[in-house]
């Protein structure tokens, strides 16, 4: 199946690379001449804008260079943009929860939304009225309550996965991508995947649209845009022409979101829908006065959950892997459990659940572990405003430091090490520490984490069950340490490394 792969990933990122670069030197000649001039009242938030400490190439950083104790709340400015960066949860949340009507904003993306097509996107939009809109189906439709319903297409999935990991074990990582793209595309359209996804129009229209979003919604190419509005119209026949000219990323945008939302209405008319997200919308918000322009406004909200949650759901269980077989004692204790309360004869299911406090464990460890979007999606400061005696500006740019905050050794003990129980108390039950700063902050909180939490729960606690995941061995034997070289950007996953899925059931 043709999912992203690493070396698309090197070129995304090499290509994107050069174009920030070439944005850089264009603006930075231009900053150069102009002082920052700080606005009067408060002191301006702690200075860390030495470049040597900030790497204004975010976000083909890597995550790990995040990691010094910078302070809870720093500012930079680069390239005459005010940026704070929040290291701490505590600060997060009073920002962005607490003052969550200053906070909810995103970066002006007014350059892109309209001319390629991207106004769709939920994630991008304004805290205005469409953006409501949108947290409105999100909200009704993926509640806890209500995505119970979408528990048997998750079964179905993981059926599916398991097994294609026994037959092609070292197709490991493209069967974890293939999981959750089919979970997604599952849940939020009823749409099943056939065995070799990569000639289904649908899937293809998706993962087309999906891959580029990512290019063309990062930092490097929307600054060209903004710096070179010629670019819009850069022929696709030259380098980067695909890309940038808006009128062809207009048209996979459309596909991306109509050819799947145009078969589901297929289906509906004919009686022939399962349970799914945008079924349950449409049947909540069209035909009512609910929501004006139900219709699209449902179509829209669909287009982005399948690209929000798709890359997040496989990377989380990537992470997963990675630590089962770098430390095997856990993922023997969380098998012994599995044994105990379920037994060998059946797997676990979601009844399980609850009475599997160590699987549980394992699951929040591998959400604090490696967040898979390390620095969040920066949200926007409305206005400006006073914390702590600090002036945040108006305009401000706010990046959860998601990184920071899972590696607070304050909360988490030694952090760098993989220990479920660090969320289980003396007598072995859950702690009340669930770590939900992985799914951001305030009204922009993710709308998908139920759902995704029962897609990532059932794959592990299944996995678990059916087979060991350990270090794999070379022609002579050896054993292969794993040093997977990750995946930069807005997420951050491990890339394939060796390892062995082998059969615990037989
Ligand atoms: C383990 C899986 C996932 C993780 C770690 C994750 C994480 C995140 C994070 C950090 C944000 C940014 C929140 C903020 O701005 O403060 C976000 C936003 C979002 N997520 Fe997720 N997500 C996951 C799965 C999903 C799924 C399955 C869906 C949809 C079904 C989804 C839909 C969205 C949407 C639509 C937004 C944008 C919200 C807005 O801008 O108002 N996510 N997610």
């Amino acid at each position: 199946m043709s999912l992203t792969t690493p070396t698309m990933h090197s070129a995304i990122s090499i290509s994107a690379a050069i174009a920030c670069v070439v944005v850089l030197a264009t603006i930075r000649a231009r900053h150069r001449l102009r002082r920052r001039r700080l606005p009067p009242g408060p002191p301006p938030l702690p200075l860390i804008g030495n470049t040597h400490q900030v790497d204004p190439s975010y976000p083909w950083l890597s995550f790990t260079q995040w990691k010094a104790p910078y302070g809870d709340l720093v500012y930079c400015n680069v390239l005459g943009q005010d940026i704070v960066i929040v290291n701490s949860e505590k600060v997060a949340e009073d920002l962005m929860e607490k003052r969550s009507r200053n906070y909810s904003d995103r970066m002006d993306m007014s350059d892109m939304l309209e001319p390629y097509g991207m106004d769709f996107a939920t994630v991008l939009l304004n805290h205005n009225a469409t953006w409501q809109a949108h947290r409105r189906i999100l909200q009704q439709t993926l509640r806890p309550e209500v995505v119970v319903a979408y528990q048997s297409t998750q079964l179905h999935c993981t059926a599916n996965l398991t097994q294609s990991l026994a037959r092609a074990p070292s197709e490991w990582w493209k069967h974890i991508r293939s999981f959750s793209a089919a979970i997604v595309i599952g849940t939020i359209y009823d749409h099943e995947l056939p065995e070799n996804p990569e000639h289904d129009v649908s899937f293809k229209a998706v993962l087309d649209g999906s891959e580029l979003g990512v290019i063309i919604a990062s930092p490097g190419p929307v600054a060209l845009v903004k710096a070179i509005p010629l670019v819009k119209q850069l022929p696709t026949w030259m380098p980067g022409g695909q890309w940038f000219n808006a009128a062809a990323c207009k048209r996979v945008f459309n596909k991306m979101v109509g050819t799947p939302f145009d078969e589901l209405l297929g289906r509906i008319a004919t009686g022939k829908a399962g349970p799914c997200v945008a079924a349950d919308a449409l049947a909540k918000f069209q035909d009512t006065k609910k929501l004006e322009n139900a219709e699209q406004v449902v179509k829209d909200v669909c287009g982005t959950a399948y690209s929000a949650g798709e890359e997040t759901t496989g990377s989380t269980l990537i992470v997963f892997t990675l630590a089962m077989v770098l430390y095997p004692d856990i993922q023997k204790r969380a098998q012994d459990e599995i044994e105990s309360i379920v037994g060998s004869s059946r797997l676990p299911d979601f009844n399980d659940r609850s009475a599997l406090p160590y699987i549980e464990a394992v699951f929040r460890e591998t959400l604090r572990w490696r967040p898979v979007v390390p620095l969040a999606i920066p949200h926007v400061a409305a206005n400006e405003d006073v914390y702590d005696g600090y002036l945040i500006p108006k305009g401000a740019v706010i990046m959860p430091n998601l990184w920071a905050m899972s590696q607070d050794s304050t909360k988490y003990p030694s952090p760098e090490t993989f220990n479920p129980e660090r969320f289980l108390d003396a007598t072995g039950k859950l702690t009340t520490d669930t770590p939900n700063f992985a799914f951001g902050f305030g009204r922009r909180v993710c709308p998908g984490r139920h759902l995704a939490s029962g897609s990532v729960w059932i794959a592990i606690a299944q996995i678990l069950a059916a087979f060991s995941i350990e270090k794999a061995k070379d022609a002579a034997g050896n054993v292969i340490e794993p040093n997977p070289g990750w995946k930069r950007g807005l997420s951050s996953y491990p890339l394939p490394f060796p390892c062995s899925f082998v059969p615990r059931r037989h």
